[in-house]
């Protein structure tokens, strides 16, 4: 019988080789001796590990609406949101780090920015965002380049929720349901007269309806919070990945996500 010992070369998992602690807590790498850049690091790790999870469930969201499963995509909204509010909280722990502590190893970061996360923007294409600058940071053959491609030609998952609604009996006209989902969707006068009809009836596809509007509020609010976060950090400066800084965050304030969903408010 060949019992494993522990730590031996055939060992049983455990708490750390399960987690893969070896290599998610060797991964802190200051390139300053300044205390809070290890703050600084943490807190997009932390980030980066939850984008990666909501991207996982929004995959998962989009299967259950395409199959017509209202309570299984309610569950995984409410999950997403859930997430989508510890990561905004998060902010609070950066802005514990003063712009003087910012400022003490911010040269240490060169030209890299939140510009370039990958998975923050293979987020946004799956919530509908078409537009290959986005794609600019990231070379032909890296992964992220891939990722984002293949994220800008998959339905959105607006579009997962026109094929739901249209499952569900609502009369989404067969041009949404073929459109060609490579491109951006900027709304429609006949799914806002389907959205008015759907909060008529107050059932499933209208408890959906309003968690993504949580959704695209949430996102939101994470903006703002990042931005006030920067301009209270860095006030005026530009951004070291080259932007304006605060003054190109604002521009991207008030971008909906479902503008349809927005549409129809007054109409309710
Ligand atoms: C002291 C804290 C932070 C400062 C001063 C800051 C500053 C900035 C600035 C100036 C930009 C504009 C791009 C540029 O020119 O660099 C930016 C973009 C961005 N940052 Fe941050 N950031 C901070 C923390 C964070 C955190 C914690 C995250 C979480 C992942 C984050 C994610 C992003 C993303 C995703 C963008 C791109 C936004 C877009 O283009 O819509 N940032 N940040
Ligand atoms: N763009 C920021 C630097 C920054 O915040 C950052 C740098 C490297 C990796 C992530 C970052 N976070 C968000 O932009 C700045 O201009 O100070």
């Amino acid at each position: 019988m060949t019992e494993s010992v522990p730590g031996g070369p055939s060992a049983a998992l455990t708490y750390t080789s399960y987690l893969a602690l070896d290599e998610v807590l060797t991964a802190q790498r200051p390139r300053s001796d300044e205390h809070d850049e290890m703050l600084f690091i943490v807190i997009h790790q932390v980030y980066e590990l939850w984008f990666k999870q909501i991207l996982h469930e929004l995959g998962l969201l989009q299967r259950c609406l395409e199959k017509g499963d209202a309570p299984h995509s309610v569950r995984t909204l409410r999950r997403v949101l859930t997430i989508l509010k510890v990561v905004v909280a998060q902010i609070d722990v950066l802005e514990t780090m003063t712009p003087r502590q910012f400022t003490s190893f911010r040269t240490r970061l060169d030209a890299s920015s939140g510009f370039q996360s990958g998975q923050f923007r293979e987020l946004e294409a799956m919530l509908g965002r078409r537009d290959r600058r986005m794609l600019a940071p990231y070379a032909r053959d890296s992964e992220s380049y891939e990722r984002i491609t293949a994220a800008m030609s998959r339905p959105t998952v607006f579009d997962s929720f026109l094929r739901y609604l249209a499952d569900a009996g609502y009369d989404i006209p067969s041009r949404h349901l073929e459109r060609d989902v490579r491109t951006q969707w900027t709304g429609d006068e006949d799914v806002q007269r389907v959205l008015v009809q759907v909060y008529g009836d107050d059932s499933g596809p209208s408890t959906v309806a309003d968690l993504l509007v949580d959704l695209d509020e949430g996102l939101q609010e994470w903006r703002y919070r990042h931005v006030k976060m920067v301009e209270r950090t860095i006030g005026t400066k530009s951004g070291t990945g080259g932007s304006a800084g605060a003054a190109y965050l604002r521009t991207t304030l008030f971008h909906a996500i479902f503008p349809d969903l927005w549409a129809v408010r007054s109409r309710l």
